[in-house]
């Protein structure tokens, strides 16, 4: 088999969007700008939707939300040329090949995010050509169904986010990820608005449910430091990237606390990265993206790293890349889930592309045995909302 064509669209929602309110959650520009400037910067409405055919009639999809009209730059000028004519068999050959070729400028960030959406569609075409699904060319079935948690709950009024929890506290969840609306620049006030959310979510789940608190870089090292201490109250599963992605001393520094675990990595790339954060104990729960770390290639090597090191893997974002490497792998517990909504923040947006996620029934998502590949479609419905450039 061999690789005859690598096409690279960008998709860009022109559709509704809920317009950014302000404080719904904290993030690495609030320590230099007004939350107002940074609630703008907060956007991922673009996505890149790479499509790969062999020599065989098969096609395979991968995909990229970071920068993605850079993404499809490096995809077109750099990368396809490395895989073009190659058997999508020889993957590690090719996720090295990659790698490698790009290395001077590509190992962390969009290089790898690059690469990811490649080897992404590489493994959708290898399930396909011999009818499984990616997960068991992984390890198949480690789970009869994939737990997965509530993932929104940015910050807004009290009572709003009182509703969305129990609205998804009926339909089963027994796990949810919330969001901080303040962080340093607020000072005391910030303090005491961070925690009456904490503890108005918490009012309304229960304690017989796992609750986990996102950052999202937003705060930094001293502030969290006085922050952990009164958030344990709350029995948090985990405070996710309460500082930015290079500041590892600052993550061990907090995980050593031993306060609350401290999850990260969906801004981490590589199996060397990722090898750092697990060497310097700087996280209790690795979220790498598998269409950020370096597609399902380098994704399944830190899966057996993370094994290794018994630090639980939680891929960030849910979405199907994702499910394929929770389900195939013991040293994955559970997955993000974001259910559709109308486009907000954009993690929302790969249902409005795609066809073909699970949708998550009392807390737990299910991948059948019988859909090959990834199990992803191009979605029709929602094409004429979305700017399209080749
Ligand atoms: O889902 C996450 O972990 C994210 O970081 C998404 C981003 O929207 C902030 O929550
Ligand atoms: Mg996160």
């Amino acid at each position: 088999m061999k690789i005859t064509s690598v096409r690279a669209r960008v998709f860009e929602w022109k559709g509704k969007t809920v317009p950014p309110q302000g404080n719904f959650c904290s993030n690495a520009m609030d320590l230099l700008y007004s939350r107002q400037e940074t609630m703008k910067t907060f956007r991922f409405h673009q996505w890149t939707v790479v499509e790969i055919e062999t020599d065989t009639g098969l096609v395979g999809y991968g995909n990229v939300a970071l920068a993605p009209k850079v993404a499809k730059q490096i995809i077109d000028q750099y990368l396809t040329p490395l895989v073009m004519g190659q058997d999508p068999w020889d993957y590690e050959y090719l996720s090295q090949r990659m790698y490698r070729a790009t290395h001077a400028w590509g190992r962390k960030g969009v290089g790898m995010a690059a690469i990811s959406a490649v080897d992404l569609a590489i493994w959708d075409i290898l399930g396909k050509s011999v009818n499984k699904p990616v997960f068991k060319l992984l390890g198949g079935r480690t789970k009869e169904k994939i737990p997965c948690y509530y993932s929104k709950l940015y910050r807004t009024d009290l009572d709003e986010m009182q509703k969305e929890a129990e609205t998804f506290l009926k339909q089963g969840f027994t796990a949810f990820k919330m969001r901080f609306g303040y962080g340093p620049k607020d000072l005391q006030k910030g303090v005491v608005e961070n925690l009456k959310s904490v503890a108005a979510v918490r009012e309304v789940i229960g304690y017989d449910t796992d609750l986990m608190l996102e950052c999202y870089m937003g705060w930094n090292l001293e502030y969290t430091k006085r922050m952990l201490p009164k958030l344990a109250q709350y029995q948090p599963r985990w405070l996710e990237e309460p500082v930015i992605a290079d500041d590892i001393d600052g993550y061990a520094e907090l995980n050593a606390m031993n306060i609350i675990p401290i999850s990260g990595g969906e801004h981490e790339f590589s199996l060397y990265g990722f090898k750092q954060l697990l060497d310097r104990k700087a996280v209790s729960v690795v979220q790498y993206d598998t269409n950020r770390v370096g597609g399902i290639t380098m994704a399944h090597k830190i899966n057996a790293l993370c094994e290794a090191y018994s630090v639980p893997v939680i891929p960030h974002a849910g979405q199907m890349h994702n499910y394929h490497l929770t389900m195939s792998t013991l040293a994955s517990p559970m997955a993000e889930y974001f259910p559709m909504f109308d486009v907000e923040v954009g993690n929302e947006l790969f249902y409005y592309i795609f066809d073909g996620e699970p949708v998550a029934e009392n807390g737990f998502l299910d991948l059948r045995d019988d859909v090959p590949g990834l199990g992803l479609s191009l979605k029709t419905e929602f094409l004429d909302q979305f700017d399209i450039t080749e």
